[in-house]
């Protein structure tokens, strides 16, 4: 016997479920990924709470009916996930990130220095006219998929700018994984075209040079105003007077938007995956030349020379990659190996100045 289900389906057209609304965590970025560290009774206990405000005396955390400041201690940054111990904040536990913007501090002993997480989408902002860069843009790129941020290129500009297009197919030639998009941020455009990254429960940076835009779409973003996070506000009694260093906004539709100081200052260290991620294509041709320490250059045997002679490769991109894996290999050598070549180049220094004393 067949058996006719057509009636238990819905109409075309009503055929949508319904929309559930965003819980309250899942306004603040709870998802999935940070549900599977937890389970029900550990959530009783010590409730997922995420920091939205990192001060010099403490963390500002946010959860389901619980707004409160408690002291560092746990190594968490802006965006972080905790499983919040009420007895003892300071032992509240770091769940795993999604994403990490870090830095390594200035100074000598270079640690590692939180800047964000649990970022999904970072918008990398450049216009169409001479502040873009294609080698510039790469640098963001690099940053963004070592973070393991989704990275999508902003086009700001377009407006003063005869032939934005140029500037976009240029941009799209970066990578696969990477969209563009062209707007005007001083018109209406920024909220649709940024609307499929900035939904409730998302969370968003903006990277790029100064006066490129990047207040201006985030005042596009916030033209309803701010979220007014004070509406799930327990606990008020303990000052927070001091200077916010690192912080999350919230829209009134309930997207995130990282606004730290450090974004300015992410460096091009330690991002020898996010390189290897931009520039596969070239890498997976390194893996394939004769010798494992080839260089590139008149080894017999090179894999990138001969795709280059093919004309299968960009030289200019070629170039560009070089450059990077330079720079990416000199910054991330420790401050000791770098003393040592120091060293070893002052020995040698000396040695040709005895040679031509002689
Ligand atoms: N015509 C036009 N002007 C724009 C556009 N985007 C930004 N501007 C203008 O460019 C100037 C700089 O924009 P900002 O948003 O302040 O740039 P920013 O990236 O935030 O700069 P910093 O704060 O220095 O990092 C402002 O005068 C904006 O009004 C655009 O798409 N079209
Ligand atoms: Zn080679």
């Amino acid at each position: 016997m067949t058996r006719d289900y057509s009636k238990f389906l819905l109409p075309s057209g009503l055929s949508k479920i319904p929309k559930r609304e965003p819980s309250p965590l899942e306004r603040l970025g709870w998802k999935p990924f940070f549900s599977q560290q937890t389970d029900v009774d550990a959530a009783a206990d010590t409730p997922p709470v995420r920091v939205v405000e990192v001060h010099r005396t403490g963390l500002r955390v946010l959860g389901e009916n619980l707004d409160t400041l408690m002291p560092p201690g746990p190594n968490a940054t802006v965006g972080d996930w905790l499983l919040y111990d009420p007895q003892k904040p300071s032992n509240s536990k770091v769940l795993e990130r999604s994403s990490v913007f870090e830095r390594r501090a200035p100074g000598s002993d270079r640690k590692r220095q939180l800047i964000a997480a649990n970022v999904d989408t970072v918008f990398i902002v450049s216009s169409c006219n001479k502040d873009f860069s294609i080698a510039r843009l790469e640098r963001y790129v690099a940053l963004a998929l070592e973070a393991e941020v989704t990275p999508v290129i902003l086009l700001t500009k377009a407006d003063l700018c005869d032939d934005p297009v140029v500037y976009v197919n240029a941009a799209s030639a970066i990578s696969n994984r990477v969209l563009v998009e062209m707007l005007n941020a001083l018109s209406e455009e920024p909220i649709a075209k940024l609307a499929p990254w900035c939904k409730p429960g998302q969370t968003i940076a903006f990277l790029g040079s100064s006066g490129v835009g990047k207040s201006t779409l985030v005042n596009a973003l916030f033209r309803d105003g701010v979220a007014d996070t004070a509406a799930i506000r327990e606990d008020d009694s303990k000052g927070r007077h001091t200077t916010t260093r690192r912080q999350l906004h919230f829209t009134v539709d309930g997207c995130a938007v990282l606004d730290t100081p450090g974004m300015r200052e992410l460096q091009l260290t330690d991002v020898e995956a996010g390189i290897a991620g931009l520039f596969a294509d070239i890498v997976a041709l390194a893996g394939q030349c004769r010798f494992s320490d080839c260089r590139h250059d008149t080894e017999p045997g090179c894999a990138i020379q001969g795709a280059l002679a093919r004309g299968e490769i960009d030289p200019d991109r070629l170039a560009r990659w070089n450059k990077l894996a330079a720079e990416e290999r000199f910054n991330a050598s420790t401050l000791a190996e770098r003393k040592s070549a120091d060293k070893s180049l002052h020995k040698m220094i000396n040695a040709i100045q005895r040679k031509n004393r002689k």
